[in-house]
């Protein structure tokens, strides 16, 4: 049956990830292999929203899109369940990713971030991990990497504003088996198949008036103002600002 979600005068049907898509990035292979809900939805992603065709055209405009991700609570075995995982290929013409930029819209979220050594996919440079609650803003600059993962007990629906030009890298995440570290019941566990990871820098959120909304403000509005996105789509511009964030 199809998951939709209706946003200003739109009904979006979701990209739906499966638990047979999460294959590669699974800790408990134990349980992934005795499992008989290969099928079952892990999440849901609604992508390139607006509510209603004017947005849609000032989005498109400003190259952004603006998604909607929705994660039910739920274990991988040990492992809360989490995003497969990707990072952002560079601007064309310039040694900088794309960044991102997420809000939380319900529940809360865990999210990881690394960064590697260039060219060295299994040296991990720098972990980040970012708990955030509804509101919080949550930016991952150039250079990281990041799954998502929600370990709570309610369902997280999460915004994220991203350029609209490119498309993400899965194959790294893929063939380390995951991030550098899991979140377990007992807590993180680094991956074994990297070859150098730092321990996890523990950072805060950017609150939602920090990000320059209004208290508690759904980051949607910034389409009335979509300039101040242009850090998305032109991040060499604003590399002071985005090596500051983490
Ligand atoms: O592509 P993954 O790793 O499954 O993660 C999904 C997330 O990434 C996005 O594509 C944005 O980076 C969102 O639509 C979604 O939140």
């Amino acid at each position: 049956m199809e998951v939709t979600l209706k946003f200003g005068d739109k009904v979006t049907v979701a990209d739906v990830r499966k638990l047979h898509d999460m294959e590669d990035v699974v800790f408990d292979r134990e349980w992934f292999e005795k499992t008989d809900e290969i099928n079952r939805d892990m999440y849901y992603m609604f992508r390139d929203l607006a509510k209603s065709d004017s947005d849609l055209e000032i989005i498109k405009s400003h190259y952004l899109r603006y998604d909607i991700t929705r994660i039910p609570p739920g274990m991988l075995g040990s492992e809360y369940t989490k995003t497969v995982g990707h990072y952002h290929p560079q601007v064309p013409g310039t040694d900088v990713s794309y960044p991102e930029v997420y809000q939380v819209l319900e529940g809360s979220a865990t999210y990881l971030l690394q960064k590697v050594e260039p060219g060295e996919e299994d040296i991990v440079l720098d972990v980040a991990v970012i708990k955030a609650e509804k509101g919080d803003v949550v930016l991952v600059p150039p250079g990281y990497g990041h799954v998502t993962i929600n370990a709570s007990e309610k369902t997280l629906e999460m915004a994220n504003w991203v350029c609209r030009d490119f498309s993400s890298v899965y194959e790294p995440v893929k063939r380390l088996s995951g991030a550098a570290y899991f979140l377990l019941k007992d807590g993180f566990a680094k991956n074994p198949l990297y070859r150098e990871i730092p321990s996890i820098r523990y950072v805060t959120p950017l609150s939602s008036d920090e990000f320059g909304l209004d208290s508690r403000e759904n980051m949607y509005e910034l389409i009335h103002s979509a300039d101040r996105l242009r850090f998305l789509t032109a991040p060499q511009d604003f590399m002071s600002f985005l090596s500051g964030v983490l």
